[in-house]
């Protein structure tokens, strides 16, 4: 079954109370940050505070990601260095801006794991795609190591970069969005999108949540607990949608008995692209723990 990525909960790593609570949210995945919300003063002791989290600490099952800094400041390399021997399940690389950021963090990590008997391979990567170069490379960053899972934007920086500031129609980052999704596309892996940083707007969140999983995102970085419901809900296909998906199925299979692939349903032409949609509306509802009986599908 595909694994759910709609929503990834960022968790300041200096916040230990918030570090230890962090799955009782139940967002897909919880991450661990020791860059931007860690002030310089105490990126040592977050990074410990995570560390042993990591290793003492049951998560239940939900994926840990962890935000270590970049390499080009003094703690990115010894973020390295604990987090391969505390293991989450993800290193997140922050602002990514050539194929070369992805390799030069591979390759501490598989020497981290060499040197703490780790199995090669185990710890996956995702990247951060945060300002202009970045999102011109987003391809080649997507594909520069089998060991990403995913990329993600990050739209604070990212505007910062632009010379801009962020709009609620987020017009400003169309292009960077859709530029990071085609990449992820054509690369096989996740995109993530940015986090929304107005906490009390949740009109203005469920907007955007609409406009990100329109445009063919798998989900989203979120900062507050409050975010992970309505990206769920919204993630999650409607029955009418699911009920459309199943009849689509059914008419294409006896479209097909005849000898043919392509037939109308409520005055819409159905083939191919439109089965493959429907057949993936149903493995999100199974993946979202939505019950279909087996004869449905
Ligand atoms: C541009 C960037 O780099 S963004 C990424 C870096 N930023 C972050 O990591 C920020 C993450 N978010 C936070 O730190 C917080 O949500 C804040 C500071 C924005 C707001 O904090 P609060 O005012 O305490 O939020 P709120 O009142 O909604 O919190 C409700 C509960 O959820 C908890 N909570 C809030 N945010 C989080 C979080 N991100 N992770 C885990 N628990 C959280 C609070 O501890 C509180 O728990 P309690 O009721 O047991 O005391
Ligand atoms: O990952 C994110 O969306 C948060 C972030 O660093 C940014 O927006 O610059
Ligand atoms: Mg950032």
């Amino acid at each position: 079954m595909e694994k759910l990525r709609r929503t990834m909960l960022y968790v300041p790593g200096n916040n230990a109370g918030m570090v230890k609570d962090a799955h009782i949210y139940r967002s897909d995945s919880v991450m661990f940050d020791l860059e931007d919300s860690v002030s310089l003063t105490e990126k040592d002791s977050a990074r410990l505070l995570i560390f042993n989290a990591l290793k003492t600490l049951d998560y239940e099952g939900i994926e840990t990601v962890v935000r270590i800094n970049g390499l080009d400041t003094p703690f990115g390399e010894d973020d390295i260095k604990a987090m391969v021997r505390a293991r989450p399940d993800i290193i997140r690389i922050p602002k990514a801006e050539t194929a070369d950021d992805i390799l030069e963090v591979e390759k501490l990590i598989e020497r981290e794991e060499k040197a703490a008997g780790v199995e090669p391979g185990t710890i996956k990567m995702m990247a951060a795609i945060e300002g202009p170069l970045g999102v011109i490379n987003a391809y080649q960053i997507a594909t520069a190591s089998r060991r990403l899972v995913g990329i993600a934007l990050g739209a604070e920086d990212y505007v910062t970069n632009m010379k801009t500031k962020r709009s609620p129609e987020g017009t400003e980052i169309l292009y960077a969005r859709s530029a990071i999704v085609t990449a992820a596309r054509a690369a096989g892996i996740y995109a993530l999108d940015t986090v929304y940083s107005d906490i009390n707007n949740e009109e203005g969140f469920i907007e955007e949540v609409k406009l990100i999983k329109q445009l063919g995102f798998d989900g989203k970085s979120v900062i507050s607990p409050r975010q992970i419901a309505p990206v769920h809900r919204i993630y999650t296909p409607e029955q009418k949608e699911i009920d459309f998906a199943v009849r689509v199925i059914a008419a294409i299979a006896e479209a097909e008995e005849k000898g043919s692939g392509v037939i109308s349903l409520d005055g819409k032409m159905v083939d191919k692209p439109i089965v493959d949609r429907a057949q993936r509306v149903l493995a999100m509802a199974k993946a979202s723990g939505i019950l279909i009986s087996e004869d449905e599908i």
